[in-house]
Order: structure tokens, then C-alpha cells, then sequence
């Protein structure tokens, strides 16, 4: 049974405990922290765990076996760097940390202890509509992939939501599983502002629209609008040279009433992802039974963390901003 311990108990990190008590097979929770202790004994109320304040003495703790990191984005550096010391395994959720240079003190330190400790949460990975997306491209009948047309649309967000944060938190995902999908790496990026929808407010621009392209000049477009108000909708079409390839969207029975068609479409990421956040879990507990780990690296999160920056600068000039690594990929994930 792997001991894990949990840090960070909001939205995100009860949905986990929840995962990792009920679903999730040959794993417990064995510990929870939270700056707010009232929110961490929630939490333990769930999973019956010992609480913490303090995520360094949680990751320290003899009977915690491998970590599991919900705090806020900004708050995961300090957490890694500590968990990589002890030596326990990581499940880190996005983005790894929320600045590039942050990512690679993670990566280095990753490499200077010679051991693979951490699977990062792009989920999308493991989401059915993408894997099928990915088979479709490596089969090779569909020729080179060319244009790709995303959406990522969210019902609604929080004031506290900003214009930098349909980068950082949002796009990240489409960063980071798309490049996986064609097999390619980013060259540049730019960002084009429509007019602002009347339900966002002075710090967000909403709607965006984010432009990438690779360095094997496929062309990428993603539309970020996270007041869309209708629901949850995550779309993505490949245009390739022998065929267009969309994903699917989750199956619900098509309802006839009122001389009109209509379908659900899903209102948060919860329920459009739970399988995909089950899976990646699961593979996360599998594999520390080989000792092994799976998935997206602390390098897929460097590099996510790069495309970020240039997205964000280009929100600001309109350019097209170019995107380099500061390092070669290191050997170790190779
Ligand atoms: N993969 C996904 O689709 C997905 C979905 C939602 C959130 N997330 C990620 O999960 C993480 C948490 O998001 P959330 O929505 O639960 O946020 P949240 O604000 O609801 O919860 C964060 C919790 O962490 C606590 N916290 C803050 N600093 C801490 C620290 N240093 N140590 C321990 N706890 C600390 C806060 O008190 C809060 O309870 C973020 O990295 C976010 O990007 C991923
Ligand atoms: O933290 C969440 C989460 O990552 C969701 O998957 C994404 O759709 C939201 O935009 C973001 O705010």
C-alpha cells in the first residue's frame, strides 16, 4: 500500500482525497496539511489522516511514502524541492511552478539525485478523446499533421481570475497536450484580443485567441474564454494532410422536446475529466510498485512553463514572440 500524503486541501485536493480513498486501488492517505488547518481537517475527515500545517514536516513524516501536491501553483516549488531531498515520490498537479526559471531548479534537482520522483497532473494525457486523437496521428494514415482549431471554454471564473491566468492556469493544458500530440516542439507565439465580453471585468480580457506554431510549422489555434457562460467545452480538431481528425465529445443521449434537439454539455472539468484524473492516478500507484514513473515529467512542465511566458508577453506587445529553451533536454529524460 503506497502511504501518501496530501498538500493542499481546496477544491482541487479534495476531489484527489476523495480519488485516492475510494477509487483508487493499493493506495491510502495517510496525511493531509493545509495552511488553514480547519481546511486540512476537513480534509483528514474524509480519508481519517493525520493533519498538518506545515508541508515540509508532512513530507518529512516517516509514514508517508510519496507526496501529493494540491496547493496553489505558486506555492509547488518549495514543496518539490523538499520532497526530491527526502527522496519520495511526487504527483504534482499544473502547472509544475509558475515561473520557467522556478522549473528548472525542479528539473535540476530532479537530475542531481539520479532518481525519476515526479509525475506532473496534464491530465489530458490520459483523457480517452485525446488518446484517440494521438492513435489516429501515429497510425500514419491521415499524412502530416497542419492546422490544429481548439476551444477552451469555462462557464465562468472568479474576480480574482486574471488576463495572465488564461495562460498560466487555463491554455496550459493545450500547451502542454498538444505539442504530445503532433509530436513536435513550439517555436512561437502570439495572442489576438477580440472584444472583451460584457460578464468579464477590468483585469481579464476575455475571450482570447492563442497562436502557436511548431517547429515543424504546424499552426495552432486555441480559443480561451472562460466566461462563456454555456458550459464546459473542450474542443480539438487536427487538419492533416490525408483527413481531419476531431476528438469526441463526451457521449450524452440526444433529447428531442419541445420541437428541438439538445445534448449536455458538461459544467466543469470534475466531471469532463474525472476519467482522465482517475487514470492518471492510478498509473501513478501502479507504477511505484516497479519503482517507476509515468506520464507528463518536471521537463514537460519547463517546457509548458516557457510557452507560458511567451504567451503572456505576447498578450502584452501582439507580437510574435519567439520561445527557447534556456537548456537541451537533459539525458535523464530521454
Ligand atoms: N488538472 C486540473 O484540471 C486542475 C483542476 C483544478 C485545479 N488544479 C490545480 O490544483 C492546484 C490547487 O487548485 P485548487 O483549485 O484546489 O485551489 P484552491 O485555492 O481551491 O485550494 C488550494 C488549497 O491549498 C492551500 N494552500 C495554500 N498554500 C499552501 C501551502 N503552502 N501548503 C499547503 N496548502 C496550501 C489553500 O489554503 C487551499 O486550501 C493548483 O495547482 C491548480 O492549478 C488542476
Ligand atoms: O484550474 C482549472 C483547471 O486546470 C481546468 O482544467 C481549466 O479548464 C480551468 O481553466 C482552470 O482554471
Amino acid at each position: 500500500m503506497l502511504r501518501v500524503g496530501v498538500i493542499g486541501c481546496g477544491g482541487m485536493g479534495k476531489d484527489h482525497i476523495k480519488r485516492l480513498t475510494n477509487k483508487i486501488q493499493g493506495a491510502e492517505v495517510t496525511a493531509v496539511s493545509d495552511v488553514f488547518e480547519e481546511s486540512a481537517k476537513q480534509a483528514a475527515a474524509i480519508c481519517g489522516a493525520k493533519v498538518y500545517t506545515d508541508a515540509n514536516e508532512l513530507i518529512n513524516d516517516p509514514d508517508v511514502d510519496a507526496v501529493f501536491i494540491v496547493s496553489p501553483g505558486f506555492a509547488h516549488v518549495e514543496s518539490l524541492l523538499t520532497a526530491i531531498k527526502a527522496g519520495k515520490r511526487i504527483f504534482c498537479e499544473k502547472p509544475l511552478c509558475t515561473t520557467a526559471e522556478d522549473c528548472l531548479k525542479v528539473v535540476e534537482a530532479e537530475v542531481a539525485s539520479g532518481k525519476h520522483l515526479i509525475q506532473l497532473g496534464f491530465m489530458r494525457r490520459y483523457d480517452k478523446g485525446y488518446m484517440q486523437v494521438k492513435e489516429a496521428l501515429t497510425s500514419g494514415e491521415y499524412g502530416e499533421p497542419l492546422i490544429l482549431h481548439c476551444t477552451h471554454r469555462n462557464p465562468e471564473v472568479g474576480t480574482n481570475y486574471t488576463t495572465p491566468m488564461a495562460v498560466h492556469d487555463t491554455a496550459i493544458h493545450e500547451i502542454d497536450v498538444l505539442h504530445w500530440l503532433v509530436d513536435d516542439e513550439y517555436e512561437s507565439a502570439q495572442v489576438i484580443m477580440p472584444k472583451v465580453t460584457k460578464y468579464s471585468h477590468s483585469e481579464l480580457k476575455d475571450p482570447q485567441i492563442m497562436l502557436l506554431r511548431t517547429k515543424k510549422g504546424v499552426c495552432i489555434d486555441v480559443e480561451v474564454f472562460v466566461n462563456c457562460k454555456f458550459g464546459y467545452d473542450i474542443n480539438c480538431e487536427v487538419v492533416c494532410e490525408d483527413g481531419a481528425i476531431k476528438m469526441p465529445s463526451p457521449i450524452y443521449p440526444s433529447i428531442r422536446k419541445n420541437a428541438a434537439v439538445s445534448t449536455t454539455i458538461d459544467t466543469d472539468c470534475f466531471v469532463r475529466f474525472k476519467d482522465a484524473y482517475d487514470t492518471e492516478v492510478q498509473d501513478w500507484v501502479d507504477a511505484a510498485a516497479e519503482g517507476a514513473i509515468n506520464g507528463p515529467t518536471a521537463w514537460d512542465g519547463y517546457l509548458a512553463a516557457i510557452t507560458a511566458d511567451a504567451l503572456v508577453k505576447a498578450q502584452e506587445t501582439g507580437a510574435v514572440e519567439k520561445i527557447n529553451a534556456a537548456v537541451e533536454k537533459p539525458e535523464f529524460y530521454k
